[in-house]
């Protein structure tokens, strides 16, 4: 039976309709009573899992604020979970963004930096992609002098199956503007690794 609603663009009915169709392929009963909820449960997770796909990133960003500070601004270790668009099973880590506003001082409220991680996270995701979307997004709405986003993760498909090296570390850096020059490089850096 189909319980789930279509939610945030996920089309929930249809979610249910091939888990079902992915339990029977394994061999498993999707009728048995531990599985019987478990298309809706899926259907429902996926809303929240992949409901970046549906969100406008830079609507995230559209609340500036002027505050004249022209200095870095790094949020560091914001947690967040993705999924591989490869095994479609999750990778996870920590994302850290930051930027040198633009000669106005256009700042955005630290959360939002958060935000977009999340609705890019939220999405079938590679993590390069992911990287240089947050970045691109940075700099499309706030038009810093730079901007830098590095995201360390784990990636499941090399930790649950496959090659199976669990606990290897995955690290992407993207970087723009002002923050490519050496020195500026150097000191978000070292502030992003506590030193
Ligand atoms: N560059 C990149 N590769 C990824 C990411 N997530 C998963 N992969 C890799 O995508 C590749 C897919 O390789 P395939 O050979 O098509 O798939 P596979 O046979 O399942 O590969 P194995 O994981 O090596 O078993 C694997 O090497 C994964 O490690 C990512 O975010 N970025
Ligand atoms: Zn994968």
């Amino acid at each position: 039976m189909t319980t789930a609603t279509a939610s945030k663009g996920v089309d929930g009915p249809r979610v249910e309709q091939a888990v079902r169709e992915y339990l029977l392929a394994i061999g498993e009963d999707p009728d048995r009573p531990g599985l019987v909820d478990t298309p809706a449960r899926v259907a429902r997770a996926a809303a929240e899992i992949f409901g970046g796909l549906h969100e406008d990133p830079l609507a995230v960003l559209d609340k500036t604020f002027d505050l004249g500070h022209g200095e870095m601004v790094i949020v560091k270790d914001i947690p967040f979970y993705s999924t591989c668009e490869h095994h479609l099973v999750p990778f996870h880590g920590v994302a850290h963004v930051g930027y040198i506003p633009s000669a106005e001082g256009l700042v955005t409220g630290l959360s939002k930096l958060a935000r977009l991680v999340d609705v890019f996270a939220r999405r079938p995701q590679v993590q390069e992609r992911l990287t240089t979307q947050v970045v691109d997004a940075l700099v499309s709405s706030l038009r810093p002098l730079g901007a830098i986003v590095v995201i360390e993760c784990e990636h499941l498909c090399m930790s649950m199956r496959g090659i199976r090296k669990p606990g290897a570390k995955t690290i992407t850096s993207a970087v723009r503007g002002e923050l490519r020059l050496p020195a500026a490089r150097a000191e978000a850096l070292s502030l992003i690794h506590g030193r």
